[in-house]
Protein backbone atom coordinates (compact mmCIF):
# COMPACT_ATOMS: atom_id res chain seq x y z
CA UNK A 1 0.00 0.00 0.00
CA UNK A 2 2.80 2.33 1.03
CA UNK A 3 4.77 1.28 -2.06
CA UNK A 4 1.83 1.94 -4.30
CA UNK A 5 1.48 5.38 -2.84
CA UNK A 6 5.20 6.14 -3.38
CA UNK A 7 5.14 5.04 -7.01
CA UNK A 8 2.05 7.01 -7.78
CA UNK A 9 3.80 9.99 -6.21
CA UNK A 10 6.81 9.50 -8.45
CA UNK A 11 4.55 9.11 -11.43
CA UNK A 12 2.76 12.28 -10.46
CA UNK A 13 6.10 14.12 -10.14
CA UNK A 14 7.10 12.81 -13.58
CA UNK A 15 3.95 14.18 -14.99
CA UNK A 16 4.64 17.43 -13.27
CA UNK A 17 8.13 17.71 -14.78
CA UNK A 18 7.07 16.89 -18.31
CA UNK A 19 3.99 19.00 -18.20
CA UNK A 20 5.00 21.74 -15.74
CA UNK A 21 5.25 25.13 -17.41
CA UNK A 22 8.15 26.30 -15.20
CA UNK A 23 10.51 23.36 -15.81
CA UNK A 24 13.88 24.33 -17.38
CA UNK A 25 13.73 21.18 -19.61
CA UNK A 26 10.41 21.94 -21.08
CA UNK A 27 11.46 24.20 -23.90
CA UNK A 28 14.17 21.75 -25.21
CA UNK A 29 12.36 18.41 -25.01
CA UNK A 30 9.70 17.90 -27.66
CA UNK A 31 6.43 17.11 -26.04
CA UNK A 32 5.39 13.57 -26.98
CA UNK A 33 1.82 12.99 -27.91
CA UNK A 34 -0.19 11.89 -24.89
CA UNK A 35 -1.46 8.81 -26.69
CA UNK A 36 2.02 7.15 -27.00
CA UNK A 37 2.93 4.26 -24.62
CA UNK A 38 5.06 5.07 -21.53
CA UNK A 39 8.24 3.44 -22.87
CA UNK A 40 8.15 5.66 -25.99
CA UNK A 41 7.50 8.66 -23.81
CA UNK A 42 10.55 7.71 -21.77
CA UNK A 43 12.70 7.60 -24.92
CA UNK A 44 11.75 11.09 -25.98
CA UNK A 45 12.47 12.62 -22.59
CA UNK A 46 15.72 14.42 -21.73
CA UNK A 47 17.21 13.97 -25.26
CA UNK A 48 17.63 10.23 -24.66
CA UNK A 49 16.67 9.48 -28.24
CA UNK A 50 19.34 11.86 -29.52
CA UNK A 51 22.03 10.13 -27.40
CA UNK A 52 20.96 6.72 -28.71
CA UNK A 53 21.24 7.96 -32.31
CA UNK A 54 24.73 9.37 -31.66
CA UNK A 55 25.76 6.02 -30.11
CA UNK A 56 24.54 4.08 -33.13
CA UNK A 57 26.42 6.45 -35.43
CA UNK A 58 29.71 6.05 -33.53
CA UNK A 59 29.32 2.25 -33.45
CA UNK A 60 28.65 1.90 -37.16
CA UNK A 61 31.54 4.24 -38.03
CA UNK A 62 33.90 1.88 -36.16
CA UNK A 63 32.69 -1.20 -38.05
CA UNK A 64 32.91 0.58 -41.40
CA UNK A 65 36.51 1.66 -40.94
CA UNK A 66 37.94 -1.19 -38.84
CA UNK A 67 38.82 -3.54 -41.80
CA UNK A 68 40.69 -0.66 -43.45
CA UNK A 69 42.64 0.12 -40.30
CA UNK A 70 43.58 -3.51 -39.74
CA UNK A 71 44.91 -3.65 -43.32
CA UNK A 72 47.05 -0.59 -42.84
CA UNK A 73 48.98 -1.84 -39.81
CA UNK A 74 49.02 -5.60 -39.81
CA UNK A 75 52.31 -6.21 -38.12
CA UNK A 76 51.56 -4.71 -34.78
CA UNK A 77 49.51 -7.82 -34.12
CA UNK A 78 51.44 -10.28 -36.29
CA UNK A 79 51.36 -13.93 -35.24
CA UNK A 80 53.78 -15.95 -37.33
CA UNK A 81 51.86 -17.66 -40.15
CA UNK A 82 48.79 -18.00 -37.98
CA UNK A 83 46.79 -16.71 -40.89
CA UNK A 84 48.74 -18.32 -43.66
CA UNK A 85 46.09 -20.97 -44.15
CA UNK A 86 43.82 -18.72 -46.05
CA UNK A 87 42.55 -20.51 -49.08
CA UNK A 88 39.03 -20.10 -47.85
CA UNK A 89 39.36 -16.53 -46.71
CA UNK A 90 38.74 -13.38 -48.66
CA UNK A 91 41.65 -11.53 -50.23
CA UNK A 92 41.90 -7.79 -50.76
CA UNK A 93 43.65 -7.37 -54.10
CA UNK A 94 44.28 -3.70 -53.68
CA UNK A 95 46.81 -1.15 -52.58
CA UNK A 96 45.94 1.91 -50.54
CA UNK A 97 42.94 3.73 -51.81
CA UNK A 98 41.70 0.87 -53.93
CA UNK A 99 38.47 -0.98 -53.14
CA UNK A 100 38.47 -2.36 -49.61
CA UNK A 101 35.30 -4.15 -48.74
CA UNK A 102 33.20 -3.41 -45.65
CA UNK A 103 33.77 -6.86 -44.29
CA UNK A 104 33.69 -7.85 -40.63
CA UNK A 105 37.20 -8.28 -39.24
CA UNK A 106 36.99 -12.07 -38.78
CA UNK A 107 36.27 -12.63 -42.48
CA UNK A 108 39.14 -10.42 -43.73
CA UNK A 109 42.61 -11.95 -44.13
CA UNK A 110 45.57 -10.44 -42.34
CA UNK A 111 48.20 -9.11 -44.71
CA UNK A 112 51.39 -11.17 -44.58
CA UNK A 113 54.95 -9.97 -44.96
CA UNK A 114 56.72 -12.37 -47.27
CA UNK A 115 60.31 -12.59 -48.41
CA UNK A 116 61.10 -14.07 -51.82
CA UNK A 117 64.78 -14.86 -52.35
CA UNK A 118 65.64 -14.79 -56.03
CA UNK A 119 62.49 -12.75 -56.55
CA UNK A 120 63.97 -10.87 -59.52
CA UNK A 121 64.40 -14.11 -61.44
CA UNK A 122 62.07 -15.82 -63.88
CA UNK A 123 59.94 -17.89 -61.46
CA UNK A 124 60.49 -15.52 -58.51
CA UNK A 125 59.10 -12.48 -60.29
CA UNK A 126 55.90 -14.31 -61.27
CA UNK A 127 55.50 -15.43 -57.67
CA UNK A 128 55.97 -11.83 -56.51
CA UNK A 129 53.19 -10.71 -58.91
CA UNK A 130 50.84 -13.24 -57.38
CA UNK A 131 51.63 -12.27 -53.77
CA UNK A 132 51.40 -8.52 -54.41
CA UNK A 133 48.15 -8.95 -56.33
CA UNK A 134 46.51 -10.81 -53.48
CA UNK A 135 47.37 -7.97 -51.10
CA UNK A 136 50.50 -9.10 -49.27
CA UNK A 137 53.69 -7.20 -48.49
CA UNK A 138 56.69 -8.58 -50.40
CA UNK A 139 60.40 -8.17 -49.81
CA UNK A 140 62.59 -9.44 -52.64
CA UNK A 141 66.17 -10.41 -51.97
CA UNK A 142 68.29 -10.83 -55.09
CA UNK A 143 71.97 -10.40 -55.97
CA UNK A 144 71.06 -9.97 -59.67
CA UNK A 145 73.43 -12.72 -60.74
CA UNK A 146 70.75 -14.07 -63.05
CA UNK A 147 67.74 -12.07 -61.85
CA UNK A 148 66.84 -8.79 -63.56
CA UNK A 149 65.31 -5.62 -62.14
CA UNK A 150 63.32 -5.40 -65.34
CA UNK A 151 61.22 -8.36 -64.14
CA UNK A 152 60.03 -6.30 -61.18
CA UNK A 153 59.95 -2.81 -62.63
CA UNK A 154 56.15 -2.72 -62.47
CA UNK A 155 56.30 -3.04 -58.65
CA UNK A 156 58.99 -0.44 -57.94
CA UNK A 157 57.54 2.40 -55.87
CA UNK A 158 54.61 0.41 -54.53
CA UNK A 159 54.23 0.76 -50.76
CA UNK A 160 53.89 -3.01 -50.27
CA UNK A 161 57.02 -3.87 -52.26
CA UNK A 162 60.71 -3.74 -51.31
CA UNK A 163 63.74 -4.81 -53.31
CA UNK A 164 67.04 -5.56 -51.55
CA UNK A 165 70.29 -6.29 -53.39
CA UNK A 166 71.72 -9.00 -51.21
CA UNK A 167 73.43 -12.36 -51.64
CA UNK A 168 71.79 -15.05 -49.51
CA UNK A 169 75.18 -16.56 -48.70
CA UNK A 170 75.38 -13.70 -46.17
CA UNK A 171 72.92 -13.68 -43.25
CA UNK A 172 70.12 -11.13 -43.18
CA UNK A 173 67.57 -10.32 -40.49
CA UNK A 174 64.01 -9.42 -41.50
CA UNK A 175 60.71 -9.69 -39.65
CA UNK A 176 58.60 -11.82 -41.97
CA UNK A 177 55.81 -14.40 -41.84
CA UNK A 178 56.84 -16.54 -44.81
CA UNK A 179 60.04 -17.20 -46.75
CA UNK A 180 59.99 -18.50 -50.32
CA UNK A 181 63.59 -19.53 -50.94
CA UNK A 182 64.23 -19.55 -54.69
CA UNK A 183 67.66 -17.94 -54.97
CA UNK A 184 70.04 -20.02 -57.11
CA UNK A 185 71.17 -19.98 -60.74
CA UNK A 186 69.20 -22.81 -62.36
CA UNK A 187 70.35 -23.19 -65.94
CA UNK A 188 72.73 -26.03 -66.92
CA UNK A 189 74.67 -23.36 -68.85
CA UNK A 190 75.63 -21.87 -65.51
CA UNK A 191 76.40 -25.18 -63.80
CA UNK A 192 79.90 -25.41 -65.26
CA UNK A 193 80.99 -21.80 -64.89
CA UNK A 194 79.29 -21.06 -61.55
CA UNK A 195 79.68 -24.47 -59.91
CA UNK A 196 81.20 -23.27 -56.62
CA UNK A 197 78.84 -20.29 -56.45
CA UNK A 198 75.85 -22.57 -57.02
CA UNK A 199 76.93 -25.04 -54.37
CA UNK A 200 77.62 -22.28 -51.87
CA UNK A 201 74.27 -20.64 -52.63
CA UNK A 202 72.43 -23.90 -52.08
CA UNK A 203 74.20 -24.71 -48.83
CA UNK A 204 74.98 -21.35 -47.20
CA UNK A 205 71.97 -19.59 -48.65
CA UNK A 206 69.56 -22.28 -47.46
CA UNK A 207 71.19 -22.39 -44.02
CA UNK A 208 70.89 -18.63 -43.68
CA UNK A 209 67.26 -18.62 -44.73
CA UNK A 210 66.42 -21.52 -42.42
CA UNK A 211 68.17 -19.64 -39.62
CA UNK A 212 66.06 -16.58 -40.38
CA UNK A 213 62.87 -18.67 -40.42
CA UNK A 214 63.78 -20.17 -37.07
CA UNK A 215 64.65 -16.83 -35.52
CA UNK A 216 61.50 -14.97 -36.53
CA UNK A 217 59.14 -17.97 -36.56
CA UNK A 218 58.44 -17.73 -40.29
CA UNK A 219 57.25 -20.55 -42.50
CA UNK A 220 59.92 -21.67 -44.98
CA UNK A 221 59.50 -23.07 -48.49
CA UNK A 222 62.49 -24.55 -50.31
CA UNK A 223 62.36 -24.68 -54.08
CA UNK A 224 64.23 -27.85 -54.87
CA UNK A 225 64.42 -29.49 -58.27
CA UNK A 226 63.68 -32.59 -60.33
CA UNK A 227 67.46 -32.75 -60.70
CA UNK A 228 67.59 -34.47 -57.29
CA UNK A 229 66.51 -37.62 -59.20
CA UNK A 230 69.65 -37.34 -61.39
CA UNK A 231 69.44 -39.64 -64.41
CA UNK A 232 66.43 -41.51 -63.02
CA UNK A 233 66.11 -45.29 -63.08
CA UNK A 234 62.44 -45.01 -62.10
CA UNK A 235 59.95 -43.47 -64.52
CA UNK A 236 57.87 -41.42 -63.92
CA UNK A 237 59.49 -40.18 -60.74
CA UNK A 238 57.66 -40.33 -57.43
CA UNK A 239 58.81 -38.36 -54.40
CA UNK A 240 59.78 -41.63 -52.73
CA UNK A 241 62.49 -42.28 -55.38
CA UNK A 242 65.97 -41.50 -54.00
CA UNK A 243 67.55 -40.70 -57.33
CA UNK A 244 70.59 -41.59 -59.37
CA UNK A 245 73.04 -38.72 -59.09
CA UNK A 246 76.72 -38.50 -60.00
CA UNK A 247 78.24 -36.80 -56.92
CA UNK A 248 81.36 -35.60 -58.75
CA UNK A 249 79.98 -34.66 -62.16
CA UNK A 250 79.56 -31.31 -63.89
CA UNK A 251 75.93 -31.03 -62.79
CA UNK A 252 76.51 -32.10 -59.21
CA UNK A 253 76.92 -28.54 -57.90
CA UNK A 254 73.23 -28.09 -58.63
CA UNK A 255 71.94 -31.65 -58.08
CA UNK A 256 73.90 -32.33 -54.92
CA UNK A 257 73.56 -28.71 -53.79
CA UNK A 258 69.77 -29.01 -53.88
CA UNK A 259 69.91 -32.45 -52.24
CA UNK A 260 71.94 -30.88 -49.41
CA UNK A 261 69.42 -28.02 -49.21
CA UNK A 262 66.64 -30.59 -48.81
CA UNK A 263 68.63 -32.37 -46.11
CA UNK A 264 69.21 -29.13 -44.20
CA UNK A 265 65.53 -28.25 -44.47
CA UNK A 266 64.46 -31.60 -43.06
CA UNK A 267 67.11 -31.36 -40.31
CA UNK A 268 65.57 -28.09 -39.19
CA UNK A 269 62.11 -29.57 -39.42
CA UNK A 270 63.06 -32.57 -37.33
CA UNK A 271 64.75 -30.22 -34.85
CA UNK A 272 61.31 -29.12 -33.68
CA UNK A 273 60.32 -30.72 -30.41
CA UNK A 274 63.70 -32.43 -29.97
CA UNK A 275 65.16 -32.49 -26.51
CA UNK A 276 68.52 -30.77 -26.55
CA UNK A 277 71.01 -31.87 -23.88
CA UNK A 278 74.30 -30.10 -23.44
CA UNK A 279 77.22 -31.60 -21.56
CA UNK A 280 77.73 -30.02 -18.14
CA UNK A 281 81.37 -28.80 -18.31
CA UNK A 282 81.80 -29.30 -14.55
CA UNK A 283 80.71 -32.95 -14.37
CA UNK A 284 81.18 -34.01 -17.98
CA UNK A 285 77.69 -35.54 -17.84
CA UNK A 286 74.60 -34.63 -19.80
CA UNK A 287 73.04 -31.51 -18.34
CA UNK A 288 69.39 -30.78 -17.78
CA UNK A 289 67.22 -31.57 -20.78
CA UNK A 290 65.83 -28.55 -22.52
CA UNK A 291 62.96 -29.04 -24.89
CA UNK A 292 63.50 -27.26 -28.15
CA UNK A 293 60.00 -25.92 -28.47
CA UNK A 294 60.51 -23.79 -31.60
CA UNK A 295 58.13 -24.65 -34.40
CA UNK A 296 60.10 -24.95 -37.62
CA UNK A 297 57.46 -25.17 -40.28
CA UNK A 298 59.08 -25.99 -43.58
CA UNK A 299 58.05 -27.42 -46.94
CA UNK A 300 59.82 -28.56 -50.10
CA UNK A 301 58.81 -28.32 -53.77
CA UNK A 302 60.71 -30.29 -56.42
CA UNK A 303 60.33 -28.19 -59.54
CA UNK A 304 60.40 -29.81 -62.98
CA UNK A 305 61.30 -27.94 -66.21
CA UNK A 306 59.37 -24.68 -66.28
CA UNK A 307 58.97 -22.10 -69.07
CA UNK A 308 57.17 -18.82 -69.64
CA UNK A 309 57.60 -15.07 -70.14
CA UNK A 310 60.68 -13.44 -68.50
CA UNK A 311 62.99 -16.42 -68.96
CA UNK A 312 66.45 -15.15 -69.87
CA UNK A 313 66.65 -15.09 -73.67
CA UNK A 314 69.98 -16.88 -73.77
CA UNK A 315 70.13 -18.81 -70.53
CA UNK A 316 70.83 -22.04 -72.39
CA UNK A 317 67.73 -23.99 -71.41
CA UNK A 318 66.01 -25.85 -74.16
CA UNK A 319 62.69 -23.98 -74.37
CA UNK A 320 64.26 -20.52 -74.24
CA UNK A 321 66.93 -21.61 -76.74
CA UNK A 322 64.47 -23.06 -79.26
CA UNK A 323 62.08 -20.09 -79.00
CA UNK A 324 64.86 -17.48 -79.34
CA UNK A 325 66.47 -19.39 -82.20
CA UNK A 326 63.21 -19.80 -84.11
CA UNK A 327 62.34 -16.10 -83.72
CA UNK A 328 65.85 -15.08 -84.81
CA UNK A 329 65.65 -17.44 -87.81
CA UNK A 330 68.56 -19.51 -86.48
CA UNK A 331 68.58 -23.33 -86.44
CA UNK A 332 67.27 -24.90 -83.23
CA UNK A 333 70.14 -26.73 -81.51
CA UNK A 334 69.35 -30.28 -80.43
CA UNK A 335 71.91 -31.81 -78.07
CA UNK A 336 72.57 -35.52 -78.61
CA UNK A 337 70.02 -37.50 -80.63
CA UNK A 338 67.06 -35.48 -79.30
CA UNK A 339 65.33 -38.57 -77.92
CA UNK A 340 65.81 -37.57 -74.28
CA UNK A 341 62.54 -36.52 -72.66
CA UNK A 342 61.38 -33.69 -70.38
CA UNK A 343 58.05 -32.47 -69.03
CA UNK A 344 57.38 -28.76 -69.45
CA UNK A 345 55.26 -26.76 -67.05
CA UNK A 346 53.95 -23.23 -67.61
CA UNK A 347 55.14 -20.79 -64.96
CA UNK A 348 51.70 -19.73 -63.64
CA UNK A 349 50.88 -23.38 -62.86
CA UNK A 350 54.06 -23.63 -60.82
CA UNK A 351 53.30 -20.41 -58.93
CA UNK A 352 49.85 -21.76 -58.02
CA UNK A 353 51.49 -24.94 -56.75
CA UNK A 354 54.08 -23.11 -54.65
CA UNK A 355 51.43 -20.94 -53.00
CA UNK A 356 49.16 -23.95 -52.38
CA UNK A 357 52.08 -25.73 -50.71
CA UNK A 358 53.03 -22.74 -48.56
CA UNK A 359 49.41 -22.34 -47.43
CA UNK A 360 49.09 -26.03 -46.58
CA UNK A 361 50.21 -27.90 -43.50
CA UNK A 362 52.23 -30.39 -45.56
CA UNK A 363 56.00 -30.66 -45.60
CA UNK A 364 56.52 -32.66 -48.78
CA UNK A 365 58.62 -32.98 -50.80
CA UNK A 366 56.12 -32.47 -53.61
CA UNK A 367 56.84 -32.87 -57.31
CA UNK A 368 55.69 -29.80 -59.23
CA UNK A 369 55.64 -30.28 -62.94
CA UNK A 370 53.43 -30.98 -65.92
CA UNK A 371 53.29 -34.73 -66.59
CA UNK A 372 53.08 -34.19 -70.38
CA UNK A 373 56.31 -35.77 -71.70
CA UNK A 374 58.14 -34.69 -74.89
CA UNK A 375 61.35 -35.70 -76.61
CA UNK A 376 63.49 -32.72 -77.68
CA UNK A 377 62.67 -33.60 -81.29
CA UNK A 378 58.95 -33.36 -80.46
CA UNK A 379 59.49 -30.06 -78.66
CA UNK A 380 61.24 -28.68 -81.75
CA UNK A 381 58.20 -29.66 -83.82
CA UNK A 382 55.82 -27.81 -81.44
CA UNK A 383 58.02 -24.71 -81.58
CA UNK A 384 58.05 -24.88 -85.38
CA UNK A 385 54.26 -25.19 -85.41
CA UNK A 386 53.82 -22.14 -83.19
CA UNK A 387 56.59 -19.83 -84.39
CA UNK A 388 57.82 -20.73 -87.83
CA UNK A 389 57.04 -23.88 -89.87
CA UNK A 390 60.20 -23.28 -91.90
CA UNK A 391 62.48 -23.35 -88.80
CA UNK A 392 65.39 -25.80 -89.06
CA UNK A 393 67.23 -27.95 -86.52
CA UNK A 394 70.92 -28.60 -85.96
CA UNK A 395 72.41 -31.46 -83.90
CA UNK A 396 75.16 -30.78 -81.36
CA UNK A 397 76.99 -33.06 -78.90
CA UNK A 398 75.13 -33.54 -75.63
CA UNK A 399 76.41 -32.39 -72.26
CA UNK A 400 77.73 -34.81 -69.61
CA UNK A 401 75.32 -36.54 -67.23
CA UNK A 402 72.27 -35.29 -69.09
CA UNK A 403 69.21 -37.16 -67.71
CA UNK A 404 67.81 -39.38 -70.46
CA UNK A 405 64.19 -39.04 -69.35
CA UNK A 406 62.12 -37.15 -66.84
CA UNK A 407 58.43 -36.98 -66.00
CA UNK A 408 56.84 -36.18 -62.67
CA UNK A 409 54.34 -38.34 -60.85
CA UNK A 410 52.17 -35.63 -59.30
CA UNK A 411 49.58 -37.81 -57.56
CA UNK A 412 50.79 -36.66 -54.13
CA UNK A 413 50.31 -32.95 -54.95
CA UNK A 414 46.94 -33.70 -56.56
CA UNK A 415 45.70 -35.52 -53.51
CA UNK A 416 47.13 -33.41 -50.69
CA UNK A 417 47.34 -29.94 -52.23
CA UNK A 418 44.48 -30.28 -54.69
CA UNK A 419 46.92 -28.94 -57.29
CA UNK A 420 47.65 -29.91 -60.88
CA UNK A 421 48.84 -27.93 -63.90
CA UNK A 422 46.18 -26.48 -66.18
CA UNK A 423 48.14 -25.12 -69.13
CA UNK A 424 49.41 -27.44 -71.84
CA UNK A 425 52.60 -26.81 -73.84
CA UNK A 426 50.60 -25.72 -76.88
CA UNK A 427 48.62 -23.24 -74.75
CA UNK A 428 51.60 -21.89 -72.81
CA UNK A 429 54.20 -21.51 -75.55
CA UNK A 430 52.39 -18.73 -77.48
CA UNK A 431 52.29 -16.59 -74.29
CA UNK A 432 56.03 -16.97 -73.92
CA UNK A 433 56.63 -16.34 -77.63
CA UNK A 434 54.97 -12.90 -77.59
CA UNK A 435 57.16 -11.83 -74.64
CA UNK A 436 60.30 -13.15 -76.38
CA UNK A 437 59.41 -11.44 -79.66
CA UNK A 438 59.08 -8.07 -77.91
CA UNK A 439 62.35 -8.46 -76.06
CA UNK A 440 64.28 -9.71 -79.07
CA UNK A 441 62.99 -6.74 -81.07
CA UNK A 442 64.29 -4.45 -78.36
CA UNK A 443 68.05 -4.72 -78.86
CA UNK A 444 68.79 -2.95 -75.56
CA UNK A 445 66.78 -5.50 -73.61
CA UNK A 446 67.78 -5.47 -69.97
CA UNK A 447 71.10 -3.67 -70.49
CA UNK A 448 70.06 -0.29 -69.17
CA UNK A 449 68.28 -1.77 -66.19
CA UNK A 450 71.13 -3.50 -64.41
O1 LIG B 1 69.59 -25.88 -76.90
C1 LIG B 1 69.36 -26.90 -76.23
C2 LIG B 1 69.35 -26.92 -74.84
C3 LIG B 1 69.09 -28.10 -74.18
N1 LIG B 1 68.84 -29.22 -74.87
C4 LIG B 1 68.48 -30.48 -74.17
O2 LIG B 1 67.20 -30.29 -73.61
C5 LIG B 1 67.09 -31.01 -72.40
C6 LIG B 1 66.62 -30.08 -71.33
O3 LIG B 1 67.64 -29.19 -71.03
P1 LIG B 1 67.43 -27.89 -70.11
O4 LIG B 1 68.75 -27.23 -70.06
O5 LIG B 1 66.31 -27.07 -70.60
O6 LIG B 1 66.99 -28.43 -68.70
P2 LIG B 1 67.45 -29.68 -67.83
O7 LIG B 1 66.31 -30.59 -67.78
O8 LIG B 1 68.73 -30.25 -68.32
O9 LIG B 1 67.75 -29.04 -66.44
C7 LIG B 1 66.75 -28.31 -65.76
O10 LIG B 1 66.08 -29.16 -64.93
C8 LIG B 1 65.14 -28.69 -64.00
C9 LIG B 1 65.45 -27.34 -63.42
O11 LIG B 1 65.48 -27.42 -62.01
C10 LIG B 1 66.63 -26.65 -63.91
O12 LIG B 1 66.19 -25.40 -64.38
C11 LIG B 1 67.44 -27.23 -65.01
O13 LIG B 1 68.59 -27.74 -64.46
C12 LIG B 1 68.44 -31.61 -72.15
O14 LIG B 1 68.44 -32.94 -72.54
C13 LIG B 1 69.39 -30.84 -73.01
O15 LIG B 1 70.48 -31.59 -73.44
C14 LIG B 1 68.83 -29.22 -76.24
O16 LIG B 1 68.61 -30.24 -76.89
N2 LIG B 1 69.10 -28.06 -76.88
Amino acid sequence: MKLYKQSSLIHKRDNEITSGQNSPYISRTPKPPKTLPRSINYLFKEQRFLFILVGILIGSTFFIFQPTLSRLSPHETAQPFSNSISRHTQHFPSTFGAKIGRVPVEIGRRRLRIVVTGGAGFVGSHLVDKLINRGDEVIVIDNFFTGRKENLVHHLGKPRFELIRHDVVEPILLEVDQIYHLACPASPNEFEILDCVIHKTNVMGTLNMLGLAKRVGAKFLLTSTSEVYGDPLEHPQKETYWGNVNPIGVRSCYDEGKRTAETLTMDYHRGAGVEVRALDPATGKAGLGQLNSDFYHVCIARIFNTYGPRMCLDDGRVVSNFVSQAIRKQPMTIYGDGKQTRSFQYVSDLVEGLVALMESEHVGPFNMGNPGEFTMLELAEVVKEIIDPSATIEFKPNTADDPSKRKPDISKAKELLNWEPKISLRQGLPRMVSDFRNRILNEDEGKGMK
